[in-house]
């Protein structure tokens, strides 16, 4: 596993996270997510993003930080259950940049 210092820490986050999944301790709060199975993990990722949208309204810019910092962890989880590579996500965002949204969005298929 590569220190945190030498990557970037949400794929630093993602290895702790496969590690987890593979050795599963009691102490592990991502174990416990991956025992509780997929349903868990989606309903994290929602509750995290309706905390983070109210953070969103009341402006508190520390809390805002707060619920997103929560947010991608829990959406490293979900990664992490698929095997995705945080770097896939990276590929795509990268694909996108520099293209107009709109233009983006007028390309989709569906
Ligand atoms: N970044 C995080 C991280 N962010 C948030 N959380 C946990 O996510 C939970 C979300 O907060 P909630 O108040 O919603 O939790 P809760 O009500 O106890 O949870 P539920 O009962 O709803 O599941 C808290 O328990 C937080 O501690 C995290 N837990 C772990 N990590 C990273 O994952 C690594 C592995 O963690 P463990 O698996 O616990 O060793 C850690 O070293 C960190 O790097």
């Amino acid at each position: 596993m590569r220190n945190p210092s030498e990557t970037d820490i949400l794929t630093a986050i993602y290895q702790v996270i496969q590690d987890r999944k593979r050795n599963p301790s009691e102490k592990s709060y991502v174990a416990s997510l991956y025992a509780k199975g997929l349903d868990k993990i989606l309903g994290k990722i929602g509750e995290e993003a309706t905390e983070t949208a109210v953070a969103g309204k009341g402006g508190d810019r520390d809390e805002i930080v707060y619920e997103v910092a929560d947010l991608f962890f829990h959406v490293l989880v979900l990664l992490g259950h698929y095997d995705i590579e945080p770097e896939r996500v990276y590929a795509e965002l990268r694909r996108r940049f520099g293209v107009s949204g709109l233009e983006e969005k007028a390309s989709r298929s569906s």
